[in-house]
């Protein structure tokens, strides 16, 4: 397994190993041990596994407000997304900047996006499951949305026109909302 620190704290690129041979191929998705090893001490409440049947498909950009934070490892099972993640930590260097990086069932790299980020993604290929864990279980009363076409954020999706939910259609922009993650707060992860 190998991580990949990204441009922005705390996110990173995780690589388990992908053992191949004449069936296919094999790979732990997911090791404790070897994560406490490389200094990543992360425990999950929950799987989540979304499918999307149409390519330009955008879910988010999504966050639990504390104190039901929630980290994602996300995760690519079948087809490819592009994955987005926001820093929105009060007082953070890099607030409002993002990082976008393509996940596929092809390669083994899975998106480790800490509390304090706005997360999001846009299908590459039809017929997509992403496959993601969370650090905290599902809470409706703290499940907030931000518009995907934030003027502020300027994420470039490659899409103009992507098949969203109606919530996520009528999403807020960040300055619109209360400060998701206030100056003092600290996460789990
Ligand atoms: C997130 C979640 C949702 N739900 C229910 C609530 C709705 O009735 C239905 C669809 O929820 P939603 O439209 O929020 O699903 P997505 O748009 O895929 O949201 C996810 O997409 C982005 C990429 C994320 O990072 C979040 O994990 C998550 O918000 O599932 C649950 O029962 N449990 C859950 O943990």
């Amino acid at each position: 397994m190998d991580i990949e620190p990204l441009e922005l704290d705390g996110l990173c690129l995780i690589r388990p190993a992908r053992h191949g041979d004449a069936r296919g191929w094999f790979e732990e998705a997911w090791s404790a041990p070897r994560l406490r090893a490389a200094g990543l001490d992360l425990a999950f409440e929950q799987d989540n596994l979304s499918y999307s049947v149409a390519a330009g498909t955008l879910r988010g950009l999504h966050f639990q407000a504390p104190p039901a934070a929630q980290g994602k490892l996300v995760s690519v099972i079948t087809g490819a997304v592009l994955d987005v993640a926001v820093d929105v930590r009060s007082g953070s260097p890099t607030q409002g900047r993002h990082v976008a990086v393509r996940l596929s069932e092809d390669d083994p790299a899975r998106l480790w996006v800490p509390e304090g980020f706005l997360h999001g993604f846009v299908t590459l290929a039809p017929h997509t499951r992403v496959a993601y864990k969370v650090t905290r279980a599902y809470n409706a009363e703290h499940d907030r949305c931000v518009a995907w076409n934030d003027p502020d954020l300027a994420i470039d999706w490659g899409v103009s026109a992507p098949v969203l939910s109606g919530k996520d259609a009528r999403a807020p922009r960040l300055r619109d909302l209360p400060v998701p993650f206030p100056p003092g707060w600290r996460g789990k992860a």
